[in-house]
């Protein structure tokens, strides 16, 4: 059952991490509202994970504020992360659904129906026997959402979910987000796949040695960046 608060809009403020002597996030001030999936791209090293850690509320800002539907708790019951690798546990593919239904407090009862849904959802049926750890790739990214979507989140974080995937796979997890998307979930997810933009992009937001240098609609990003440093990136410049 969906607990009866929203978690968006996610309001960022002046927020800036810091760990030790390095900078990592300045300043970092953004709204995220319900809508087409947002994108944060930008070269390596940008902070483009550290600020989705920060928007799940896994690491704490150094400074500034986060909040989440005007709360400040970071209690993440309506939220789910994927991480760029994630960790399969060592049981079978529809064990791992299982897990994340319980761990998301689905009843025993229903959790056999709700693996099945999920498994179909993310077209892994036909590997639900199989040990998780044995499956490519793609296949594993394909789990780790579907046991995120077992947590029937109202914002999901994906952190560069087809980055080592190739063309075929990358399609099958794009159009998993597409129908999350679609159904409602709220999309925050890094990429430095500018074509990956293109597809599915409601909303940019463009990082630069941690700095937050635009927020803007994904057409008017595209074709009429506002920074120096956008339209390096567009054109396909080296951006430090
Ligand atoms: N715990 C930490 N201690 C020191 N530096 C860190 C720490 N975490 C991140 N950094 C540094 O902060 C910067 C931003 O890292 P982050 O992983 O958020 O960037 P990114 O845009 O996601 O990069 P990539 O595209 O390569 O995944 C990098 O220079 C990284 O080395």
């Amino acid at each position: 059952m969906r607990a009866p608060h929203s978690d968006l809009p996610l309001a960022l403020d002046e927020v800036s991490l810091r760990a030790g002597e390095t900078g990592i996030l300045d300043r970092i001030s953004l709204t995220i509202r319900p809508g087409a999936p947002t994108l944060i791209v930008g070269p390596n090293g940008a902070g483009k994970s550290s600020l989705l850690r920060v928007c799940m509320g896994l690491l704490a800002p150094t400074a500034g504020g986060v909040s989440w539907g005007g709360r400040r708790d970071a209690r993440p019951l309506r939220r789910a992360f994927v991480f760029q690798r994630p960790v399969m546990l060592r049981r079978s593919v529809a064990a791992n659904v299982a897990y994340a239904l319980a761990q998301a407090g689905c009843p025993r009862r229903l959790r056999a129906l709700r693996v099945e849904e999920l498994l179909d959802s993310v077209s892994l049926s036909g590997l639900a026997a199989r040990p998780a750890r044995s499956l490519s790739g793609g296949e594993q990214q394909k789990l780790a959402l579907a046991r995120a979507l077992a947590r029937d989140p109202e914002l999901l974080f994906l952190d560069e979910p087809t980055a080592n995937l190739d063309p075929a796979a990358t399609r099958g997890v794009e159009e998993i987000v597409r129908a999350a998307a679609g159904a409602g979930i709220k999309i925050v997810m890094a990429s430095h796949d500018l074509g990956q933009v293109r597809r599915l992009a409601g909303e940019v937001l463009f990082m630069v040695r941690g700095c937050l240098r635009e927020q803007s609609e994904a057409d008017a990003f595209l074709d009429r960046p506002s920074t120096p440093e956008a339209a390096a990136f567009l054109r396909g410049d080296i951006v430090l």
